[in-house]
């Protein structure tokens, strides 16, 4: 038996010497390159934090001390070590285990939301908690790396830990997981300031320089220098003030920077935070996304930040032979950009995984990745578009919760002439709750001014993206799905206000049924009027494009039918089919409205098509729920109509 396989509780790596540890460390990098390999996953993040993991949960104790982990997609190796190694071929599975932190597993996991930044305002609140109510002997120790830390939000709690005057003061540990990169390496004056106290391989170049010019340049010099190389003693020396740079300025006690992969190095600093009791502590961790793992390492785009299905001896993936929705758009923005120099293009830390590898490439003065930081992406788009220019903010539609009042105060209110181009956009899958990018759409509805398009499929995606960068009043947003995207589905006929009709009833034939496909659904209503036919119900099929504001000629339509069934991936509480309620009664009308679309719940991981039938939004339901709410004389006439045909 491995070690690995013998550790069910944390409590158990305690026991273990160095030399033991060593050996469980490289075990550990072993199963989760031959797991992960096989599962997909987040590779690189994981591979970098196993000394800093084992080092975590040997000088603390969870879940007496509570740790916390930014993102969560870095929370592998804590899982082996909280007893989770006989699930981990499930993960990110239909019910197996989650890529995050889940209560449902273990009590050791606190924070499921996998959007950045927030976990120093959890430390902050949980040892503000754990003071008042007398455990002040609890340590709340929270992991973030250096691209959650580019995020607003914490910095704003920082501002507050950093004021706690309290007596004793609260047990509150920030260990930055330090790597230089979130997917790219990590952009911003932050990230650089790091820089100057990372160790990576420019640490004995830093060694040399300081011995040359820092312990020329005085005090201060030698002191900085003498920090630098206390490091490779282990910390003997603690950092002083001026090497400490702004997270002492902010009255923090700073702790680094620590070479995080040396455990031994590891343990000291969180001995040393964890006995410090003049306040909060950030231990300042240097380590390497994909350590231990060549094929992760040399990998420059993102030293498999995520991966798919790989061959776990050389990392190679087997590439798709299937067109991205990402790569339309990714293709489509560099033409619009040759024919017109004012668009620019704005990114989160994501350039890559939102398509603007070929935009940066052939415009880098042009594009701008603002770190972690969604708020200041849609602000600055604002002050973009107030300068002349049309910025395109590209995000996952779940991040751009984080930047509603920026969009709705800076760029709807002044009327900015800003696009939104949300991939990821309606369920997603193995990423689970908090990366289902569903509730953009009811969010952006009451966005006065707003224009929203759902392509159906890459044509509409190329023709409304152009339409949309045309608009200079007001914001505009395209979302698409993850994955690929599909054949293009023609339309029979556009009417005059740009939908879609995608089939139309029978001259003659009753019109039953208008089904009204949001976006890339537009394949699962040609099946669903299909299966009505065949039970002698007729339906016509439009696809708007532009859902928001909803055009009229959607509403004439519905007129002339007995029920519209409203298909789209997103919650349907407030929704695009809520929206087209609301436009029928405001017509006066009373038509029955089926909404079709995500129901009012966190949804699990899975595969996009498990979670789409888990929201009753696979063909079978959706024809089932159309027939059950159909008028009566409508279902009476078709089972006679049946009946007769048979
Ligand atoms: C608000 C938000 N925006 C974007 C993302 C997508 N995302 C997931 S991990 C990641 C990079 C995180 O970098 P870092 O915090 O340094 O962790 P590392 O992967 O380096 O361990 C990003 C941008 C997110 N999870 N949350
Ligand atoms: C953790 C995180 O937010 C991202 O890395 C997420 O896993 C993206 O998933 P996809 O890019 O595979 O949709
Ligand atoms: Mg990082």
């Amino acid at each position: 038996m491995t070690f690995l396989e013998s550790i069910n509780s944390p409590s158990q790596l305690r026991d273990l010497d160095d030399a033991e540890c060593e050996v469980l460390a490289k075990e550990i990098r072993d199963y989760l390159v031959t797991t992960v390999a096989g599962t997909g996953g987040h590779l690189g993040p994981n591979l970098g934090v196993v000394e800093l993991t084992l080092g975590l949960h040997r000088i603390f104790e969870s879940p007496h001390d509570t740790i916390l982990f930014d993102v969560g997609h870095q929370t592998y190796v804590h899982k082996l070590l909280t007893g989770r190694m006989d699930d981990f071929s499930s993960l990110r599975q239909r019910d197996g285990l989650s890529g995050y932190p889940s209560r449902a597993e273990s009590e050791h996991d606190v924070i499921e939301n996998s959007h950045a930044s927030a976990s120093l305002s959890w430390a902050d609140g949980i040892a503000k908690a754990h003071q008042l109510k007398g455990e002040s002997d609890r340590h709340v120790v929270a992991v973030i790396g250096d691209g959650a830390l580019t995020g607003g939000m914490a910095w704003e709690a920082l501002n507050t830990i950093a004021a706690d005057k309290s007596t004793p003061p609260r047990k509150l540990i920030i260990v930055v997981n330090d790597n230089g990169r979130s997917y790219a390496p990590t952009v911003g004056g932050f990230a650089e300031h790091l820089d100057e106290l990372r160790i990576t391989s420019g640490y004995e170049k830093l060694l040399s320089w300081g011995k040359s010019t820092l312990q020329q340049s005085g005090a201060p010099g030698r002191a900085a220098y003498s920090a630098i190389h206390g490091v490779k003693r282990g910390l003997k020396d603690m950092v002083s003030a001026e090497q400490a740079g702004m997270f002492d300025e902010l009255g923090i006690k700073y702790l680094g920077p620590v070479d995080g992969h040396d455990l031994p190095t590891v343990e000291k600093a969180f001995q040393r935070a964890k006995q410090y009791d003049g306040g909060p502590v950030i231990v300042h961790m240097i380590t390497q996304k994909g350590q231990g793992y060549d094929p992760a390492l040399n990998d420059d785009a993102d030293q498999f930040h995520s991966v798919g299905v790989i061959d776990p001896r050389t990392g190679k993936s087997t590439p798709s032979k299937q067109t991205s929705w990402t790569s339309v758009f990714g293709q489509e923005v560099v033409q619009l950009a040759q024919s017109r120099d004012d668009i620019v293009a704005v990114t989160a830390a994501m350039l890559l995984p939102v398509g603007l590898a070929k935009f940066a490439e052939a415009y880098p003065e042009r594009v701008f990745d603002v770190g972690i930081a969604e708020q200041h992406a849609v602000a600055s788009a604002a002050g973009l578009s107030y300068g002349g220019l049309h910025p395109i903010v590209c995000l996952y539609a779940t991040f751009l919760n984080r930047a509603f009042d920026q969009l709705l105060m800076d760029v709807a209110l002044h009327g900015q002439g800003v696009t939104f181009v949300l991939d990821r956009a309606g369920i997603t899958g193995p990423d689970g709750a908090s990366h289902h990018g569903i509730w953009d759409m009811a969010m952006l509805r009451i966005v006065p001014g707003l224009k929203l398009a759902a392509p159906r499929d890459g044509a509409r995606l190329t023709e409304e993206l152009a339409e949309a960068v045309a608009i200079e009043d007001a914001p505009t947003v395209i979302r698409f799905p993850r994955g690929s995207v599909g054949a293009d589905i023609p339309a029979v006929r556009r009417l005059d206000d740009g939908v879609d009709v995608l089939r139309e009833v029978p001259t003659g034939a009753a019109k039953d049924v208008l089904i009204v496909s949001v976006g890339p659904f537009a394949g699962r209503a040609q099946e669903v009027a299909e299966d009505l036919a065949e039970q002698g119900i007729a339906s016509t099929i439009i696809d708007p494009r532009w859902v928001l504001p909803v055009p009229g000629s959607v509403i004439d339509m519905a007129i002339e039918h007995s029920l519209v069934a409203v298909i789209e991936d997103g919650v349907k509480i407030g929704g695009i089919g809520s929206q087209i309620r609301s436009d029928l009664r405001a017509a006066d009308s009373r038509i029955g409205v089926l909404e079709l679309g995500a129901p009012d719940e966190f949804l699990p991981q899975g595969t996009r098509d498990e979670i789409l039938e888990y929201a009753g939004l696979d063909v079978a339901t959706m024809v089932s729920e159309i027939v059950h709410i159909l008028p009566a004389e409508v279902r009476n006439r078709a089972q006679q109509g049946s009946r007769r045909a048979v």
